[in-house]
């Protein structure tokens, strides 16, 4: 499947593919676009049951997401690119990185795990939002992605719109990816240059449960933690995120 994308930068420039959060859309890299735009031929598109891609029939796994990505790129004639992913944009990395080899050049893994249990969290939130929408998430999700400090000082509805704006279907089903995946064992075949970003407060992928063990299994990997910071880092401390992802790729 062609996920939903856009394109922007220079058209002989190295390609840069951006990947989004459960629960976001490829607006999520507003914060970095113009700049990275500028250096990158940078390419965002929407995972699969978010913003205007498809949804289609589910279960999903961590391979298909993955796929999707392949297929864009052979849509865009791109043969090999630079990936950063965010969260479930990260477990996507990881995938391609792992199955893919060839096609990814260097990496960048922020706020993200390999495995990323219990599952019972994942199937219970996938309920939730089909019974109730993202609406009944959007409070504690926000609590997970922002310190509380930074939720004190900034107006964050337009990404409270967005995260509510998500198909429900498409979240659910997006959940279940998490629910089933495990990639461990395939982090020391990454052969890519790696970036691991964490933030230093993120409940939901804490740095020594999850970008620590990243850092250590990846050959290649580097590890930069940045304090203060929840989930969402590249929105939190978004000009160190774009600065770390420019430095990182040349
Ligand atoms: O919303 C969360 O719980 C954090 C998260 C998990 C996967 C993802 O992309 O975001």
């Amino acid at each position: 499947m062609i996920p939903h994308h856009r394109v922007t930068g220079p058209a002989d420039a190295p390609v840069l593919v951006l990947s989004n959060s459960l629960g976001t859309t490829l607006d999520m890299w507003k914060p970095q676009a113009r700049a990275l735009a500028r250096r990158f031929r940078l390419v965002r598109y929407d995972t699969r049951g978010h913003g205007g891609s498809d949804t289609p029939p589910g279960p999903y796994t961590i391979g298909d997401v993955g796929r999707d990505v392949l297929d864009l790129l052979d849509h865009l004639g791109v043969e090999r690119t630079h990936f950063a992913g965010l969260s479930l944009g990260g477990m996507t990395g990881q995938w391609l990185a792992i199955n893919a080899p060839e096609r990814i050049e260097k990496l960048v893994l922020l706020c993200t795990s390999p495995k990323m249990g219990p599952a019972q969290v994942w199937i219970d939130r996938a309920k939730t939002v089909r019974e109730q929408g993202t609406e009944a998430i959007v409070d504690g999700t926000f609590e997970r992605w922002f310190t509380a400090d930074y939720r004190a000082e900034h107006d964050l509805s337009a990404l409270r719109d967005m995260f509510v704006g998500v198909d429900d279907e498409g979240y659910a089903r997006c959940c279940g990816i998490i629910e089933t995946m495990d990639l461990t064992d395939g982090l020391p075949n990454i052969s890519a240059p790696t970036l691991v970003i964490a933030g230093a407060q993120d409940p939901a992928t804490p740095p020594a449960e999850h970008a620590e063990v990243i850092a250590g299994a990846i050959p290649r990997a580097r590890l930069e933690v940045l304090d203060p910071a929840a989930h969402l880092a590249s929105v939190e401390r978004a000009d160190d995120v774009t600065r770390l992802i420019k430095e990182h790729l040349g």
